[in-house]
Formats: C-alpha cells, structure tokens, sequence
C-alpha cells in the first residue's frame, strides 16, 4: 500500500481552516487539520514545500516510523510549524488506518473507557450580569461544565470576551487589533463573576476560568487563592509556562486546580510540570501537540501522576482536530474534559462529521475512521482571508501577553 498522492486545502467557512488529505493507491483516504490561527499560510508552505514530497510513494500503514521520519527526520525540532504539519499527517494516517480496519478510530486505539465526553463550553459577556445570564443559557443546553470570563472595567477588550455572548472568535481583523490588559482590574474583578455564579447557581455545575498568561507567578497564585471558595474545576493558563518551575510558586500557595497546555507542541514543554505534579490538568490537543501518536506519550506520562486530559477545543481547531479529540477522549483512561467552543453552521457544512452533543456530552460517532470529511466543493466557496490575534499593551504601553 502507498501514498500515491496529498494536498492541502485552505478555506475559510467563518474563520481560516487548513485541511490535509491524504490519498492512497487503494483507494482510502485520510484527513488532517493543520490550522495554526493567524499563522496558517505557514504550515500550508511547511507541508507543501517540505512534508509532501518526502510522503509519496511511503506506507501509510507506518504511522509511527513516519512520524519518527518527519520528526527527528527534519533535524529542527517542535515548534507550532512543524508540530502542526506532522499532526495534519499522523490524523490523516489514523484515519485511513482505522477505515481500512473498518472500525471508529477509538476502536482501534484501545476501545472504550467511557460512554461519552464531558465538555465545556464558553460562556461570556461585557459585564458580570451578562456573564452569569450567560453562564444560565449553557446550564439549560445541558452542559455540566462551563468556563466564564467577563468584561473588566477600564480595561479594552478584555480577553475572552466575545461578539456573542455563546460565542467567542478571537482573530478577528487583517491585521493585529488592540487590546488592553490591567492586572489590578482584573483581580479585583474576576472573584467577584464567581462570587455571583455560585450565589445563583450553586455548586452542581463545574465552573472554568482562563488566565490566558496574563499574570505574574505570584498574582496567578493570589488569584487561585481569591477563588478557592467557589471551587472552580480548573484555573487555566494563570501565567506563561515558558518557564514550567514558575509553577511551583503558584501550586505552593492555592489548591485552586492548575490547567495549562494549548499552546505546548511536545511532551517536552510540559514533562517538567507533569513529573513535579505542578498541574492538575494537561491541555495539550491532538492538532497542537504531533497528533495522536505523540498525544498518547503527553497523556501516558500525565497518567502517571493523575494528571487528566483537557484538551484544548476552541474554534479554530477545526472539526477534524474534534473528531480525533472524541476517538482520543473516548479511549484515554486519564480523561478529564474537553474544551467545545461550537463552530458556525458554514464551518460544520464544509467538514460533515458524526459526532454529536448530548446531554452534557460529546459522543464520537461510529463511522469508521475519525468521522470527519471535508467537503472539497463547498470549501472552494470560501477563500482564505488574513485574520489575526489580537495583541494586548498595558495601559502605559508595554506589551503584554495576550
Ligand atoms: O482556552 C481557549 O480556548 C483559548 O485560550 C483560546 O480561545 C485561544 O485564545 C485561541 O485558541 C487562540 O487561537
Ligand atoms: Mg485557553
């Protein structure tokens, strides 16, 4: 059996998608996602230019020799690039390796740990009142977890805050938009969001925060000590993870659990916070970290020290990289949760697939392979449009972390 052909397809059904697609001399065919928001076009020269060329004419049946082949293969190591470009071809390879075992990919990973996913959904709004209105209308869909972040008052834009309250699209103009960034504001503002959901709510529902590296070790720390008596599920990205020790001064100070990961490539960036137990869970994602065959290592090592999965699931990781994460989470026994950001109706039209929500839970469908196409027709229909993150500067200027 042999790749006899491969391309990639760039499309942009409400935001930017890069699609890879595998062909085989047999007639199967495998996709991937190899979306890196607001740097696409890089991966798409990465695999054109560099990746396809070296899989022609190779069994894609030797998943991991050719991940081995791409990764030590290219001398240079990780990076968002290359560790997108190698997990577009490691899900196209497990998708045509579970169709031409006629099984659902979770099958062939080991089977079934669980009966669905637990997700988690983003609920948002300018203000605390329309974040907990907000944070209501996902308790009624029947989610049994959700993230909340709000406006802060005198500060732009503030992240996670989007053009719909369910909804939140970051990359959002041709060129970086401006936001703003006060720590100060910020916590004095994020306990009293939770102070309110838990006054309305309860504690039946797990309740999420994303940091998104804003704070310093020691404000994240005093942060995850303001929140501890709302007992959140997780506090994420509560500072940079450049430096992994950072996350011992936090964990010495708050029992609030730790969440980082989305935008770690490899088992590299993360095995010092797995093996000093600095986290509670890893949010390293199939398209962001090698694909599947390099996620399994990331969550056999957390496993070790029950640390659980909670892969990153925001829009731009598109319905591919979904599908894989539900055959992934369906079978991974140190699941935790899935992020599940919805995508637009346009965007689920290019890429059907059979998964499906359910009471609180995703459940990947039984297709065989990971159960989502691409449909090439109607994703000519939307050409490629530059869409940047935003970039975020205090408020005397200094760049920030956005
Ligand atoms: O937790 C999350 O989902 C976020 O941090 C993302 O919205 C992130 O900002 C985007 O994926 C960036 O592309
Ligand atoms: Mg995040």
């Amino acid at each position: 059996m042999k790749i006899d052909a491969a391309k990639v397809i760039v499309t942009s059904p409400g935001r930017n998608f890069v699609t890879l697609k595998i062909m085989t001399d047999q007639g199967v065919y495998g996709i991937g996602d190899a979306t890196l928001n607001g740097r696409e076009l890089s991966v798409v020269s990465y695999l054109e230019d560099h990746v396809l060329p070296c899989l022609i004419g190779k069994d894609p049946r030797r998943i991991e020799d050719i991940w081995q082949y791409l990764y030590r293969g290219a001398y240079w190591r990780r990076g968002p690039v290359t560790m997108r470009a190698i997990a577009a071809v490691d899900m196209a390879l497990w998708d045509i390796k579970a169709k031409m075992a006629d099984m659902p990919l979770y099958q062939l990973l080991g089977g079934r740990s669980r009966d669905g996913v637990m997700v988690y959904g983003h609920a948002n709004g300018a203000d605390i009142e329309e974040t907990v209105e907000a944070v209501g209308q996902y308790i009624d869909m029947g989610y049994k977890a959700i993230r909340a972040q709000t406006g802060v008052p005198g500060i732009k834009d503030a992240y996670g805050v989007g053009r719909g309250k369910l909804f939140y699209e970051p990359a959002d103009a041709a060129l970086p938009s401006l936001t703003g960034w006060d720590t100060r504001k910020a916590l004095n503002h994020v306990p009293k969001l939770f102070d309110k959901l838990r006054a309305t709510y309860g504690f039946d529902h797990h309740l999420l925060h994303d940091g998104h590296h804003r704070y310093t070790p020691m404000e994240a720390a005093n942060l995850g000590k303001m929140l501890e008596p709302y007992q959140l599920f997780w506090l994420e990205d509560c500072t940079p993870a450049e430096n992994q020790e950072a996350f011992r001064l936090v964990r010495q100070h708050t029992t609030t659990p730790l969440a980082v990961g989305e935008i770690f490539n490899t088992i590299w960036d993360c095995k010092d916070l797995i093996q000093n137990q600095l986290i509670d869970y890893i949010r390293c994602t199939i398209v962001g970290a090698g694909g599947i065959t390099h996620m399994r290592r990331i969550a056999d090592l957390a496993a070790l020290y029950q640390i659980r999965t909670g892969s990153h699931g925001a829009t731009d990781l598109s319905p591919v990289t979904m599908g894989c994460a539900l055959h992934f989470d369906t079978w991974v026994p140190n699941f935790g949760i899935q992020e599940y950001m919805r995508h637009t109706e346009e965007t689920d039209a290019v890429f059907p697939h059979d998964y499906i929500f359910r009471d609180g839970l995703l459940h990947c469908g039984e297709t065989p392979g990971h159960g989502v196409d691409i449909d090439e027709q109607l994703a000519a229909r939307y050409p490629y449009k530059p869409a940047y993150l935003p970039v975020a500067r205090l408020e005397d200027g200094t760049m920030w972390n956005w």
